[in-house]
C-alpha cells in the first residue's frame, strides 16, 4: 500500500475559511470580534515564528490579537500580575501564553492561573480533567487538530485501536484522552514501554509525539494503518523531519501525515476555533 497525504495546510486552510465566515457575520449583527492575548516572554526565536504565525492567523479570520512581548527576565509575578488583568478584561476571550517560559518561570504555575474560560491552548488542568470527564470544555489544540484530521479520512476512530507514542502533558496524554472520547482502544506508549515495535505494530492509528527524529521506524507501521506524526525535529543539516520514518511508514500506511504542512498547521486552526468558542461561551 502506498499512503495518502493527510494535508494539515489544506485540512486547517478550510477551518480557518469557516472561521472567517463565522467572525464575519458575528461582526455584521454588530457584536464585537473576538480578542485573543497572545504573550510571548523572552527571545526564543522559533517561538517568535510561531507568534507571528498566530497574529497573522487571527488577522486573517477577523480576530483581534492583542500582543504582550516581554523581556526574558520578567519576573513570575508580574507576568502572573498580567495573566490576572487579562482574566479579568472583559474584552479578552482568549490567553496564550507561548511556551517555552523562561527557566525561572514556574510554567504549571502561570498555565494554572489562566482562567479556565479563556485558555485557548487547552491546558488548564480544570480543562484537562473536563476532557477526561467527556465534560464540555476548551480541548487542547494539537490532540483536537489531530481528531480533525482522523475524521478527513473517513475512517471510524470507535472500535479502533490506537496507540500513542510519548506521554507528554500536551501531547501524548491528552490526545489518549481525545482518542478514548472517540472510543478507541487506546494505548499509551512512553519511555519504559517494552518491545516499542510490537506495541506500534498491532495498531490501526499511531499517533507519534515523542520529539525524536525518526524514531518510529516504518517497518514498525501495520499495514494499512493511518499515521499521524506530531513530531517537528530541526536535523544539523537544516532538514525538518517528525518523529516518524516517513518514506518507509507512507509505504505501508493507508494515511500519513507530513512533516512540514501535517500537524503542526492544525494546531494553529484550532487555536483559533478555541478562540471563537471561548468568546461565545462569554456572550451567554
Ligand atoms: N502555548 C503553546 N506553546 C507551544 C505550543 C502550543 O500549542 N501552545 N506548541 C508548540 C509550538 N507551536 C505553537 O505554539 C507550533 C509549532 C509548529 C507549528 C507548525 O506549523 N510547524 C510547521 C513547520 C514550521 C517550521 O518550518 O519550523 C509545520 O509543521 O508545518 C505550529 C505551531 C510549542 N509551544
Ligand atoms: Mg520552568
Amino acid at each position: 500500500m502506498t499512503a495518502q497525504i493527510l494535508d494539515g495546510k489544506a485540512i486547517s486552510a478550510d477551518i480557518r475559511a469557516d472561521l472567517t465566515q463565522q467572525v464575519a457575520s458575528l461582526t455584521a449583527q454588530g457584536q464585537r470580534a473576538p480578542c485573543l492575548a497572545v504573550v510571548l516572554v523572552g527571545d526564543d526565536p522559533a517561538s517568535h515564528v510561531y507568534v507571528r504565525n498566530k497574529e497573522r492567523a487571527c488577522e486573517q479570520i477577523g480576530i483581534r490579537s492583542l500582543p504582550h512581548r516581554l523581556d526574558s527576565a520578567t519576573a513570575e509575578t508580574d507576568l502572573i500580575e498580567l495573566i490576572d488583568t487579562l482574566n479579568e478584561a472583559e474584552d479578552v476571550d482568549g490567553i496564550l501564553v507561548q511556551l517555552p517560559l523562561p527557566a525561572h518561570i514556574d510554567a504549571d504555575r502561570i498555565l494554572g492561573r489562566i482562567s479556565p474560560a479563556k485558555d485557548v491552548d487547552g491546558f488548564h488542568p480544570s480543562n484537562i480533567g473536563r476532557l477526561l470527564q467527556r465534560r464540555p470544555g476548551l480541548r487542547p489544540c494539537t490532540p483536537y487538530g489531530v481528531i480533525k484530521m482522523l475524521e478527513r479520512t473517513n475512517t471510524a476512530v470507535a472500535g479502533k485501536r490506537a496507540v500513542v507514542v510519548g506521554a507528554s502533558n500536551i501531547v501524548g496524554r491528552p490526545m489518549a484522552m481525545e482518542l478514548l472520547l472517540a472510543n478507541a482502544t487506546v494505548t499509551i506508549c512512553n519511555s519504559k514501554t517494552r518491545d516499542l515495535a510490537e506495541e506500534v505494530g498491532r495498531a490501526e492509528i499511531v499517533v507519534a509525539g515523542i520529539g525524536k527524529p525518526e524514531f518510529v521506524r516504518g517497518d514498525w507501521i501495520a499495514e494499512g494503518a493511518v499515521v499521524i506524526d506530531v513530531g517537528i525535529n530541526r536535523l544539523d543539516d537544516g532538514r525538518l523531519v517528525g518523529d516518524v520514518e516517513f518514506e518507509a511508514a507512507a509505504q505501508r500506511a493507508s494515511w500519513i501525515t507530513p512533516v512540514p504542512g501535517g500537524v503542526g498547521p492544525m494546531t494553529i486552526a484550532m487555536l483559533m476555533h478555541n478562540t471563537v468558542e471561548a468568546y461565545r461561551a462569554r456572550q451567554v
